[in-house]
């Protein structure tokens, strides 16, 4: 059953857009809405997205394109009240044919003759499978930052969808839910131009983890990327908050290896911190599940 709350919503066209949010204070991620639709995923973001329409729904509109700030939750069918439900009709199916069959009862087949304690174990050991499927996810908060064009917004997108997404920098910032086994991570993806980096403080409290995106193609900047970097670990709410690294854009021949970015960035003279490098690919998505998995097994789940 698939829960979508949207708390609120606009739909504009660009020309509404731009006499409301002057082009260099918006943040613009162009998205199809072919895809929105299938996916029935809507977004919470600092800034309207626009999604930019096929030539068909461009000839067939009033409007060239439309905006939408809002923010919804999405589950999809997979509530513990449904699975229990499947759980059961499909174990009674199961014992139902077994004693058909056999002529006996399910267990009895098994040679457990004795039926209280055997039908207490079998419970005992349903329910702790199913405590650790459905136990509520942990939720962590988590800031995205790096320097702007690094690809924080493609990886943002390529986990929350599966695809990659065209954007143009982020003024504000976009933020999703990604669940990642039984960690439900809340991304902020925070636009890293120059000017705005002022802003990323506002966006610290209570994250329990920092993602670190950098170019490692852009040999030109790793120095401006490593100071950024030491000036948000040197801020007190994130005294806590552990790091991880994506070397990103991976996939450039000519891009520097993990190691490399890593010496770069200084990251072997942090201490106190806990820290990880990961090399990825935003386009393929190579790298970014390892990258979550060890920030699942590392953050701490008490500051969120
Ligand atoms: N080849 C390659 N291109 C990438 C990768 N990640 C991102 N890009 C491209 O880099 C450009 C910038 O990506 P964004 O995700 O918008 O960068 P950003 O960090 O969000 O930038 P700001 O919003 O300005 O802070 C886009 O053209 C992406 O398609 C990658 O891993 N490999
Ligand atoms: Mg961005």
């Amino acid at each position: 059953m698939a829960v979508a709350q949207v708390s609120a919503s606009l739909s504009l066209s660009t020309r509404d857009v731009c006499s409301i949010i002057p082009a260099r204070n918006c943040s613009i991620s162009r998205l199809p809405t072919s895809r929105l639709a299938r996916k029935g995923t809507t977004f919470a973001s600092g800034c309207p997205l626009l999604i930019s329409r096929t030539s068909y729904q461009r000839k067939h509109a009033s409007s060239t394109l439309v905006s939408i700030r809002c923010e919804q939750s999405t589950q999809k069918s997979n509530s513990l009240d449904v699975w229990l439900g499947r759980f059961a009709m499909v174990g009674f199916a199961v014992a139902i044919t077994v004693e058909i069959a056999t002529g006996k009862g399910l267990l009895e087949n098994f040679g457990l003759t004795s039926p209280l304690p055997t039908v207490a174990l079998a419970v005992t050991g349903l329910v702790g499978i199913l405590t650790a499927r459905f136990l509520p996810k942990n939720k962590v908060r988590i800031i995205m930052v790096g320097l702007d064009a690094s690809g924080k917004t493609t990886i943002l997108y390529k986990l929350k969808l599966g695809e990659v997404v065209t954007s143009l920098s982020t003024i504000g910032f976009n933020v999703e839910t990604v669940e990642y086994k039984s960690v439900s991570f809340s991304v902020w993806d925070i636009g890293g131009q120059h000017k705005i980096r002022p802003l990323w403080k506002h966006y610290f409290q209570n994250a329990a983890g920092i993602v670190f995106v950098v170019d490692s193609n852009d040999r030109e900047r790793i120095s401006e990327a490593r100071n950024e970097l030491h000036r948000i670990l040197s801020d007190s709410e994130l005294r806590d908050a552990t790091l991880l690294v994506f070397a990103n854009k991976q996939d450039f021949e000519s891009a520097m290896s993990v190691s490399q970015v890593a010496d770069k960035l200084g990251l072997h003279a942090l201490r106190h911190r806990s820290w990880y490098i990961q090399g990825s690919s935003a386009i393929s998505g190579q790298g970014l599940y390892e990258g979550l998995e060890w920030l699942s097994n590392n953050v701490s789940y008490n500051a969120a």
